[in-house]
């Protein structure tokens, strides 16, 4: 359903992580795991559009740019906006309100719903800037809901979140694998892939292994993906491969 031809993503002209070649099935329950720096959210970002790879493909089939949700990392969100939570959550809907569209009772409704499935009643009147990182989470998610998409990126979604919540947070996550949507989830919790996510990507600069969970994950594998060099070099030489 996604399928990726040798994808190079970087900015500035200079890779971040390159040479990712492979498929997406329709329906896949994937984590991208791999050292900080490693171009786990740069692929993201690439995979959902908002960034043009530097060299290659990524190829999305039928799929629209409205058919791609994405949870970005909770650091890029600016908690002091003055929104509620009930316009946070609303806003999931804006694929099939429209962002100016007023909200009809039977959408309020839904709204309330994706509030209580996340364990949020009586938190709609909330402002953003008041809630816990769990509880924004948790909004997040219930936007997610709304937003209904067969494709759900989710960017470090569990970090500095309790376990209480880590755990109601992947109930909604298996719900989302039994419809057949596919999610792809950048983590750090390694027990926790092992765990909740049959495949794994791991990426340093470029894929190390992508496959079962319990392959890719091998000590072998995971050394090397230690390996990578730290630092990212503004004036490193351009992709070999794709330099123009
Ligand atoms: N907007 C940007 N402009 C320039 N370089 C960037 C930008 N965003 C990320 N990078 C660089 O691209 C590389 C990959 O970053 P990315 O955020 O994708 O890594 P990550 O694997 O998600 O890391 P982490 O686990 O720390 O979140 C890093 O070296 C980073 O400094």
């Amino acid at each position: 359903m996604l399928k990726l031809h040798d994808v190079t993503l970087g900015y500035d002209r200079h890779p971040a992580v390159h040479h990712i070649d492979g498929e997406i099935a329709e329906g896949a329950l994937l984590a991208v795991v791999g050292p900080n720096g490693a171009g786990k959210s740069t692929l993201l970002k690439g995979l959902m559009g908002a960034l043009k790879p530097l060299g290659g493909r990524i190829d999305r089939g039928a799929l629209g740019r409205r058919d791609i949700a994405y949870l970005p990392q909770a650091a890029e969100l600016d908690r002091s906006f003055p929104i509620e939570v009930f316009d946070l959550v609303a806003m999931g809907l804006w694929r099939r309100v429209g962002l100016f569209g007023g909200l009809r009772r039977a959408d309020r409704e839904r709204v309330a719903e994706a509030l209580s499935a996340v364990g949020l009643e009586g938190f709609g009147r909330r402002a953003i800037g008041t809630l816990s990182g769990g509880q924004l989470q948790r909004a997040l998610f219930a936007r997610l809901l709304l937003q209904d998409a067969p494709v759900i990126l989710l960017d470090e979604p569990f970090a500095a979140i309790d376990a209480r919540t880590v755990a109601d947070l992947l109930q909604i996550v298996a719900r989302w694998h039994d419809e057949r949507r596919t999610v792809i989830a950048v983590l750090h919790d390694m027990e926790l892939v092992r765990r909740a996510f049959p495949e794994t990507l791991l990426l340093a600069r470029r894929p190390v292994a992508w496959g079962p969970t319990a392959e890719a994950l091998k000590p072998e594998r995971l050394l090397e993906a230690r390996a990578m060099p730290e630092a990212f070099d503004d004036r490193a030489p351009l992709c070999g491969v794709h330099a123009a």
